[in-house]
């Protein structure tokens, strides 16, 4: 970011974030392809031409648009989806199939269909249930279908409960007991329309710390030790999943990409030295990491309430819908009043959303400088996990998406309008004639 001449402004990618406000309106996304493609770089750079036999996939779920999906395929990532409306999203942008990993821990039997039908690279496999699905789909369809399957290696992560998903009480993979996973293996192995190419993980979200990925590690290799001794099965591939956590406050320190990849390569080869394995295949699906900094969104502040000796409130057009985080995982965000960046920030506000919520509140205590309605605030690093998780509560309409690269700006997603609300719904024949 930075500020013009007279450091008044604040600028995105050489836009003047209060000119993309007049033009678009607000509540407004900004997402900044050059920061998307400098952390794919990086991927690259730091993982996938660093080691040998590795891949790198984008976890679609934090941000999904066709022009995103254009933006990863570019930059040589795979592409992780979760849902049928994330595959079709992905198929509509001509993304190439065989770079994509389909996940889930409760496919539908349509979702799988449109998988396979499109061979697509992976599915991760969660349950033995959906294991037998992708069997009868696969034997239908004369299909081979390759799946790893996923794994609840049970250790726990220090981050927010609700996204801590590698510990045993989870509802997600296959927990690691012998018998359960030997019994999917070999359902596997009997299948003439199922290839087994290994096993995957994903311990959980906003992560800071590698000891858990180097646990889990540990924990797998056991298990791929175990099958190569026991029934001779050979894993080829491990999927480390996702999860190295961003810094969403300017305070807070930010683990260097390297910190979780290095460590990660070295406990793999060090676990295959020991026990005498051929390395498998490793990949990666960071979601959060390589969108959160490329996102800020803008607003409108409209009523200022003060309340004597407790607190400031500064209201905004937005909140809960469009950045459900706070709310959901007490997250905490960072934001600056974008057409006041040069004034000294004096006081200290609470910025409240207009969800009929008292828990609707964006950012508690952000320091500003004096503010008045019309302001135009900006919340940084909201890229992942804001538009993919936005709401229409309260009948709110969701955001615009503007795309913004050296100087110029372009709208991927259009702002919803009230008809769009609408959109599906029915009156029953009883009020059909009524004005
Ligand atoms: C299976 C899987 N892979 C990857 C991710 C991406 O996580 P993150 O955005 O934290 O990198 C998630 C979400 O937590 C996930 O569930
Ligand atoms: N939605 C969560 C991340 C979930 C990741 C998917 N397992 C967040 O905003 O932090």
């Amino acid at each position: 970011m930075k500020t013009d001449n007279k450091q008044k402004y604040l600028y995105i990618e050489g836009c003047n974030s209060i000119s993309l406000a007049k033009k678009y309106g607000t509540p407004l996304y900004i997402l900044s392809q050059r920061k998307i493609e400098e952390r794919c770089i990086k991927i690259k750079d730091v993982f996938s031409n660093k080691f040998e036999n590795t891949s790198a996939f984008y976890a679609s779920k934090a941000f999904l648009t066709m022009a995103m999906c254009k933006i990863i395929e570019k930059q040589g990532l795979g592409l992780d989806v979760v849902s049928g409306g994330e595959l079709y999203t992905a198929l509509k942008a001509e993304f190439p199939t065989s770079n994509i990993l389909f996940h889930g821990n409760n496919k539908s039997y349509e979702e799988l269909s449109l998988a396979i039908e499109n061979n697509i690279s992976r599915i991760i496999v969660d349950n033995i249930y959906e294991l037998k699905l992708i069997e009868e789909i696969s034997s239908e369809l004369h299909k081979k279908t390759n799946i790893l399957f996923r794994l609840t290696p049970g250790v726990t992560s220090i981050t927010h409960k609700h996204i801590d998903t590698g510990r045993k009480d989870s509802k997600f993979g296959i927990p690691l007991e012998i018998d359960t996973i030997l019994e999917a293996v070999k359902v596997a192995l009997d299948s003439n329309n199922i290839n087994l190419k290994g096993f995957h993980f994903h311990l959980g979200s906003q992560l800071f710390d590698n000891i858990t990925y180097l646990k889990a590690i540990d924990i797998v290799f056991e298990l791929i030790k175990f099958l190569k001794d026991d029934i001779n099965f050979t894993t080829e591939e491990l999927n480390t999943g996702g999860g190295y956590g961003v810094s969403y406050q300017k305070k807070e320190i930010e683990k260097p990409l390297e910190y979780f990849i290095e460590s990660i390569m070295e406990r793999v080869y060090k676990n295959c030295n020991e026990y005498k394995l051929i390395i498998p295949k490793v990949s990666i699906e960071p979601g959060r990491w390589i969108v959160a900094h490329a996102g800020t969104t803008l607003y409108t502040i409209g009523n200022i309430k003060e309340i004597s000796g407790i607190r400031t409130y500064a209201a905004i057009d937005g909140g809960m819908t469009d950045n459900p985080r706070p709310s959901l995982y007490g997250a905490k965000y960072f934001g600056e009043i974008a057409n006041k960046i040069d004034q000294e920030k004096k006081y200290k506000v609470t910025i409240s959303g207009k969800c009929c919520e008292s828990g609707d509140i964006l950012i508690e205590d952000l320091d500003v400088p004096k503010i008045t309605p019309g302001d135009i605030l900006a919340v940084y690093s909201t890229g992942a996990y804001n538009f993919s998780m936005a709401s229409n509560y309260n009948k709110n309409i969701r955001p615009a998406v503007v795309l913004v690269k050296d100087g110029e700006s372009e709208i991927i997603v259009e702002r919803q309008s009230y008809e769009d609300l609408l959109r599906g719904e029915r009156l029953p024949k009883e009020f059909k004639n009524l004005k």
